[in-house]
């Protein structure tokens, strides 16, 4: 089956990916990966040097799922401690290099991963890159019975709630969408949404956005640094 253009662009700046971190890796090295469709690319492509490291940490069951069926060691974070480098999609990502996570549901474990490494490294097709912030629903993890609560002191910063009905994520909790909130100062909003009791955590990546974004266009791969 020929692949649409925008998976084209996925497995360009997966490719490009796996060339930016080859120089950092050796016997000794785990590196921390994301969930969803850019970073399966990316897994299949870091699947070809698996004898070059030595394995992964995964932001989700889905990841280390498909780590393992490559045969790539996943190990427990709690056991490995500082990562040298983190690579994951986004649903949206300005020029900051501030990001909307969470569409497909791994923000919490994704956000603790990323919190564990030198360096983030993230990778879109050209259609995830935004002026502002918003546009894509922004994700909020929430203890299952806060989820009202959460919702109308959502409603109190300006958004529009919305449960996503049947998804449970990883770590057993719900998933509330926002919509129609778009988000001028993503590092505020990052802090204020924390604070609400019953958030585990949002998909604002601000606090700890990307240092390096990789992101595929028709015309190649840019290559973006945080300034
Ligand atoms: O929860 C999912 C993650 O935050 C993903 O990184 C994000 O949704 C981007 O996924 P995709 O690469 O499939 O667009």
């Amino acid at each position: 089956m020929a692949l649409s253009s925008q998976d084209q662009l996925k497995h360009a700046v997966a490719r490009a990916a796996v060339d930016e971190i080859l120089p950092m890796l050796d016997r000794q090295t785990v590196v921390g990966i994301g969930t969803g469709s850019t970073a399966n690319c990316f897994i299949d492509a870091l699947a070809e040097y698996r004898h070059d490291f030595d394995g992964a940490v995964a932001s989700s069951q889905a990841t280390a799922d498909r780590l393992k069926k490559h045969n790539i060691p996943v190990y427990d974070l709690n056991g490995v401690g500082t990562l040298p480098v983190y690579v994951d999609g986004a649903d949206e990502i300005n020029h900051q290099l501030h990001m909307i996570k969470g569409g497909g549901a791994a923000l919490t474990r994704e956000k603790i991963v990323a919190a564990c490494a030198q360096t983030f490294i993230c990778i879109a097709d050209g259609s995830k890159h935004v002026d502002r912030l918003g546009g894509f629903p922004l994700p909020i993890e929430v203890i299952p019975m806060a989820r009202s609560y959460v919702a109308r002191e959502i409603v109190k910063l300006g958004g529009d709630p919305v449960y996503r009905e049947g998804v449970v994520t990883d770590n057993g909790n719900q998933i509330i969408d926002i919509f129609n909130f778009m988000i001028d100062d993503p590092l505020d909003m990052e802090v204020r949404i924390n604070s609400l009791v019953g958030v585990v955590t949002h998909g604002i990546f601000a606090v700890r956005g990307a240092d390096i974004l990789l992101l595929g266009r028709e015309d190649g791969v840019a290559r973006y640094t945080a300034s």
